[in-house]
């Protein structure tokens, strides 16, 4: 089994505020919080991916910024790598539209409010320490 399959995860920031979604499906994943996001196709960059699975989940125009150092195992064969992100001027707020049904801005006191998927807490450790640097 060498096939590895990249999805990626947004730390959608904005106003010192990391973006938190809402599993709704599948049912082993509903009700736990994740970076929104999803798996990069065949020929996609990462970060064209991720532009694409948040105007198809939320509705919104964004922009990748920078790639967090690691890389985080989900189950086989997926990783999870994770990009800074914003929105761009004039884009909507984000809104549940597909596979979510709720989502939140957490402060950086807020991050772990949430009941976060077990396999993203290592990833949104790091994402929450970029948080820090910018609220500042
Ligand atoms: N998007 C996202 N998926 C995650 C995270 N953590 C985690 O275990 N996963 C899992 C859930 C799914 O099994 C897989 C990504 O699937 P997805 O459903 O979000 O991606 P997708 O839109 O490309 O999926 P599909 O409907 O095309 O199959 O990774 C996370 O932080 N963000």
């Amino acid at each position: 089994m060498t096939e590895r399959i990249v999805v990626v995860g947004a730390a959608l920031l904005d106003g010192g505020r990391l973006l938190a979604a809402r599993r709704s499906a599948p049912p082993d994943l509903a009700g736990r919080w994740e970076l929104p996001g999803g798996k990069v196709e065949a020929g996609e960059t990462p970060e064209a991916a991720l532009v694409r699975e948040l105007r198809e989940e939320l509705g919104v125009e964004t922009e990748a910024l920078e790639r967090i150092p690691g890389e985080w195992p989900l189950r086989p064969p997926y990783v999870l790598q994770v990009w800074t992100a914003r929105l761009r001027p004039g884009s909507g707020d984000p809104k549940p539209l597909q596979d979510h049904d709720e989502l939140r801005w957490l402060t950086a006191p807020e991050v772990w409010d949430v009941p976060w998927l077990d396999q993203d807490v290592p990833a949104v450790r790091e994402a929450s320490a970029r948080l820090d640097a910018r609220a500042r």
